[in-house]
This record gives C-alpha cells, sequence and structure tokens, in this order.
C-alpha cells in the first residue's frame, strides 16, 4: 500500500492547562503545598509556579500527509520544543513516507544525541512520535491500539492522582494517589502532617482502597525510608518517584528498605530504552511509569516496555491521556492506568488534558472502553490559542 509522503510539520505553544497539567489556575489542588526538590528553599515551598513548573507550557506537533491527512500530538515542552521541532527534527519528517517510524525516531535521537539524550529534547521527540502514529492512524483509518498489536482486556481500568482519594474512590476509581506536602525541610513536623493526611484517608476509604504516596523527587533515602515504615502502618501500597530521577542508587537501596509488600515506584521523569534499562538492571523499582510523552513516544515505549515484561515488572504509565491509553490496553504488564484529576478540587471527573483535545474519553466508574476512531481518536480543539514561534522547512 502507497501512502502519501509527509509534506509540512507544525510545532505550536499552548497555554492553560491540557499536557502542561501543571499550568492551571489559582486554588488548583495540584499547586497546593507540595513537596519537590526545590521546597528546600522557603520561598518555593508553596506553590510549584513559584520556581516556574509551568514554564514551558504544551508543545502541539502536526504533522500533514500530501493527501491532507494531519496527524497531531500533545506533550509538555512550549517554545523550546517548537525550536527543536520546525529548525531541526523535521527535516527527518519532510518528503518522507510515515510508515518509517523506526528510522525517524532513530534520526531525530541520534541526531540530537550530542545536546539530548533525556529532558526536553526527548519530549520534543515524543511529540513527534505520537503524531506520526496518530498520523498512520488516520491514514489507515485505524486505532493505534490496533496498530499496536490490538486490545489484551475490554475496558481500562484506573486509579485516581489527585488530592481526595475519598471521593476517588465514591467515582468507581481502584485506588487514589496523593500528592506529598510536606518534604525533609519540613523536619519532624512535617513528617507527622503527612502521615496524618494519611491516616485520615485511610479512614475515609477502609482498608482495601488502595492509598499511595507521589512524592515527586522531593526525598532523600533516610526521609523516604521513615516516611514508607510510618505510612506501612496505614496499608500504602506505593512510595512514588521519593528521589532524584538520576539517584539510582538510592533507589535500589530504598527497594531494599522499604517495608516488606510496599511497592517502590519511578520512571516518569526518565526517558528512552537506556534509562529504564539501568532503572531495571539496578532493581530500583517494582513498577515503572515511563510518561509516553516524555519517555520517546510509543516507539521507544514499547522497547521499555518489552524489558520490563522480560523482568515481570509491571508498567503503568504516568499520566498521559489517549496517549498512555492505546498502549496499556495492549499490554498484559499493564494492568491498569492512572487518570490525573484535572478538577480544581479533584470532586469531579473533568478530561485530563482539557481543553487542547476535542473528544478526549474520560473513565466512567473508573473503567473505560476505547472507542475506535482513527489514530488517537482525538482531534485538536482549534478553539484554544496556537502560537507557531518558529516556522521550519515545510511547505
Ligand atoms: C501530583 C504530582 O505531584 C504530579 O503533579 C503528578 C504526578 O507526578 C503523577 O501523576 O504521577
Ligand atoms: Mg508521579
Amino acid at each position: 500500500m502507497a501512502f502519501p509522503l509527509i509534506r509540512d510539520v507544525r510545532a505550536y505553544v499552548v497555554r492553560g492547562g491540557g499536557a502542561d497539567y501543571h499550568d492551571q489556575g489559582d486554588g488548583h489542588w495540584i499547586d497546593d503545598h507540595i513537596a519537590t526538590p526545590m521546597s528546600r528553599y522557603p520561598e518555593y515551598r508553596q506553590s510549584r509556579q513559584s520556581f516556574g513548573i509551568n514554564v514551558l507550557g504544551t508543545l502541539v506537533v502536526e504533522i500533514e500527509a500530501s493527501d491532507g491527512t494531519i496527524g497531531f500530538a500533545v506533550t509538555t515542552g512550549g517554545e523550546p520544543a517548537c525550536y527543536l521541532v520546525e529548525k531541526h527534527f523535521s527535516r527527518f519528517l519532510i518528503g518522507r513516507s510515515p510508515v518509517e517510524v523506526e528510522k525517524i525516531w532513530d534520526q531525530m535521537y541520534f541526531g540530537s544525541q550530542y545536546y539530548g539524550r533525556k529532558g526536553l529534547v526527548v519530549n520534543a521527540i515524543s511529540g513527534v512520535d505520537l503524531a506520526l502514529w496518530d498520523l498512520l492512524g488516520k491514514l489507515r483509518q485505524e486505532p493505534v491500539y490496533h496498530l499496536l498489536g490490538g486490545a489484551v482486556r475490554d475496558e481500562l481500568t484506573f486509579y485516581a492522582t489527585g488530592a481526595r482519594p475519598d471521593l476517588a474512590k465514591q467515582m468507581g476509581f481502584i485506588g487514589g494517589k496523593m500528592p506529598l506536602h510536606h518534604g525533609p525541610a519540613e523536619g519532624e513536623e512535617g513528617l507527622r502532617k503527612n502521615i496524618e493526611e494519611l491516616a485520615t484517608m485511610r479512614e475515609r476509604v477502609g482498608e482495601d482502597f488502595w492509598l499511595m504516596f507521589d512524592c515527586w523527587m522531593a526525598l532523600d533515602l533516610n526521609y523516604a525510608t521513615k516516611l514508607a515504615h510510618k505510612a506501612h502502618e496505614y496499608g500504602l501500597k506505593w512510595i512514588e518517584e521519593a528521589l532524584s530521577p538520576d539517584d539510582y542508587w538510592g533507589y535500589a537501596e530504598l527497594k531494599k528498605k522499604a517495608p516488606p509488600g510496599m511497592l517502590v515506584t519511578t520512571g516518569e521523569h526518565e526517558a528512552t530504552r537506556w534509562g529504564f534499562r539501568m532503572l531495571m538492571e539496578m532493581d530500583c523499582c517494582d513498577i515503572i511509569q515511563p510518561d509516553v510523552g516524555w519517555c520517546g513516544g510509543v516507539t521507544e515505549l514499547t522497547k521499555i516496555a518489552n524489558m520490563a515484561d522480560s523482568r515481570g515488572i509491571m508498567v503503568i504509565p504516568h499520566g498521559s491521556s489517549v496517549y498512555s491509553y492505546h498502549f496499556v490496553i495492549t499490554r498484559h504488564n499493564s494492568p491498569f492506568a492512572e487518570f490525573l484529576m484535572m478538577a480544581p478540587k479533584a470532586d469531579k471527573v473533568v478530561p485530563m488534558f482539557h481543553p487542547q483535545l476535542l473528544g478526549e474519553p474520560v473513565p466512567v466508574n473508573g473503567k473505560l472502553k476505547l472507542s475506535d476512531k482513527p489514530g488517537f481518536g482525538v482531534e485538536l480543539n482549534r478553539e484554544v490559542k496556537l502560537h507557531r514561534p518558529y516556522v521550519g522547512q515545510g511547505k
């Protein structure tokens, strides 16, 4: 089957929520005194926006084929990622067939390796990769999960991330992951408050509902170990991203020191097969949590997940809405998915990437059946303000 060639690649910045889900207005639970590596500075403790967590905004990548079909994707990366896509990566796409997914990924990665390898550059690569899969699905008139091998179960099952696991339970989710509010700089009192919050939630949700702490890279090994042992008493299911993503040695120790039965999870800020190989070979965690918009896209996530599968490690992708749903539904070692509660009070289910996607599906009673719409099954909401700061070498 002959495919139309790629004739244009466009990259835009969008502000206000969406894929940059930390870019929210005042009073949102996601910016309410959450422990971070910057919490050691009192002036950056109350709000993550104060140190610039939302400085980038969303990157939108559109790839247009010569028959006018457009694939698109959103991820975090904003203006610097637009520069990379338009000025560097578009050369590996324009005039090429959209079926060359592997070759295009390889050329983007190795063509930028001298300044890239992780972080923003891999976010930009991920955005292009996801837009390419969306284009392929739209050209073939098939959902991406068909292209990835087909569903291994009928529907997705979700846990919720947000400030109100008690409400998440009422909404049908299987568990609730709470942000950790106090880090090591807030001493014993902060530790006590963290445990009190867990104890309160445990009382509200009962014994069997999963409760987890998301520590967003804020802790050191000693604090994380103490927190894990104190939280064990209240049945904490997992302790997430307790340490810096670079501290593989710390994670390996934490996994040894965690109470029996408590899972150590990490990986949302890790990238590529090589980064995840390190986490797995060093026995850093029980569950890896790649973000498909940050780890290298679906092309790279497949390689990461295959490695994890061979080691009996679960892959529960971080957030990412439809981009992770189409992957999770195809994998036995991804038995459930994350849903980020983006309602400011975490009291209702709203689309995770609102307002950037049209037709974004959401769980109902904690479950979701994926549609058969082509690509990732969503359209770009053109009512949001799209800003194209650079123009590359397209039509
Ligand atoms: C709630 C966390 O601090 C963060 O904003 C989201 C995250 O790490 C997750 O969903 O996992
Ligand atoms: Mg997390």
